[in-house]
């Protein structure tokens, strides 16, 4: 049974380059406030420069009403499977995880200290992107290595984004109309970074990020899946180190690895002016996509809905459209007319006479770490 308790809360998203922020009073649908800022370096200033913002007078938020904060953390690892009030020792966990999620941990713990500093009397709660994962069955969270090693590293599949697709599958059961005990969905959560889950019963029983937030689907700047003997060669035959590969696969592969641009409106215009590279890379992103529709389709024994979000997902009919692409024999039918276009609200997007639902869903991570975090003090 879940209980929903209303409060306020600032919502941290200290992610690999920017920071989200929104100040939500959970009585009221729309943010108190709310902000971007990109291209941030240092994390702990950017978080200080949000806090001095929202302290002005006319910036329409009361700080001393904050019931809590609530930070995204990113890595989980083992320690962390619910919502967890931060103190001294969760912090330092945080950052010892960051070995396992070095583009995100660091600047969480850079934007926790921050936050923690200014609001030193007001709980401050950590909300993971593994957790909804906590709930893959053995099989589909481990990998083929000696299960001692594995356990003695930690080593196994954690699943991120996991806020998002806990937030837009149950956002989907209930448009259905339908209770998301009795549904299979897939949810496709294509951002900057981007992953796959498959949910069955509203418990995810697999999902496309690893270890890190690398493997799967491709993303802006990572490669997704990939041989890891890539590694190997790479070393043995470029002479590249452990580390420059770790930046390579992580920050200069993906779509900006493939053409030049990590956003995909800048890889749709490159198409646009006659790119060949600009159109592989469409072609492997939704390829990979429809790779992972299939196999997930196959694990949950059939499927209820599919549900497109995040910036990709949400804006970019090209690729709903293109990843879904010839299905129709497994029941999967986009209806090009209603999936034409931006959406800025839930929207339907699949044929009347297709078996299979398909959704895109704005998701709303920070409204949903504002509910988890309140939750969590209350
Ligand atoms: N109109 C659009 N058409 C296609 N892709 C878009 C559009 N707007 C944003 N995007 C994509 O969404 C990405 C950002 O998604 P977002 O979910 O905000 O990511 P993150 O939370 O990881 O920063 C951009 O890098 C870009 O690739
Ligand atoms: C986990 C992850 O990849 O997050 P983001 O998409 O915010 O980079
Ligand atoms: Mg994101």
């Amino acid at each position: 049974m879940s209980v929903n308790y209303n409060g306020i809360a600032l919502v941290l998203n200290c992610g690999s380059s920017s920071i989200k922020y929104q100040v939500v009073d959970t009585t009221q649908e729309a943010p108190l406030a709310s902000g971007l800022v990109e291209r941030v370096t240092d994390h702990n200033e950017g978080v200080r420069a949000i806090i001095e913002s929202l302290s002005a007078p006319d910036s329409g938020v009361d700080l001393d009403a904050l019931t809590v904060v609530g930070h995204r953390v990113v890595q989980g690892g083992a320690e962390f499977s619910a919502p967890t009030v931060i103190d001294d020792s969760v912090e330092d966990a945080i950052a010892k995880l960051a070995v396992l999620a070095p583009l995100h941990n660091p600047g969480h713990v850079a934007g926790i200290s921050a936050a923690r500093a200014a609001f030193p009397h007001i709980p401050h709660v950590a909300v993971f992107d593994t957790a909804f994962h906590a709930t893959l069955p053995e099989a589909a969270y481990s990998y083929a290595i000696d299960p001692h090693l594995a356990r003695e590293h930690g080593i196994r599949r954690y699943g991120f984004h996991g806020t998002s697709h806990g937030y837009v599958s149950r956002e989907c059961a209930e448009l259905m109309g339908r209770d998301p005990k009795e549904l299979r969905i897939i949810t496709l959560h294509l951002g900057n970074g981007a992953s796959a889950d498959a949910i069955k019963g509203g418990v995810a029983i697999d999902t496309s990020m690893g270890l890190t937030p690398l493997d799967g689907l491709v993303m802006g700047s990572r490669t997704g899946a990939i041989d890891p003997a890539v590694v190997f060669h790479l070393h043995r035959a470029a002479g590249l180190d452990i580390d420059e590969i770790d930046n390579l696969f992580n920050k200069r592969s993906g779509l900006l690895g493939l053409t030049g641009y990590s956003d995909m409106r800048d890889v749709h215009k490159a198409i646009e002016e006659g790119s060949h590279e600009a159109r592989v890379a469409l072609d492997i992103y939704c390829r990979r996509i429809k790779g992972y529709v299939g196999q997930y389709m196959a694990q949950l024994g059939g499927l209820d809905a599919i549900v497109f979000t995040a910036g990709v997902g949400e804006n970019d009919d090209i690729v709903r459209l293109q990843s879904l692409a010839g299905l129709e024999e497994f029941g999967i039918e986009v209806d090009p007319e209603l999936n034409a276009g931006r959406k800025k609200a839930a929207t339907l997007i699949s044929t009347e006479s297709s078996r299979v639902q398909v959704w895109v869903i704005p998701t709303n991570e920070e409204r949903e770490i504002a509910v988890q975090s309140i939750a969590a003090v209350s």
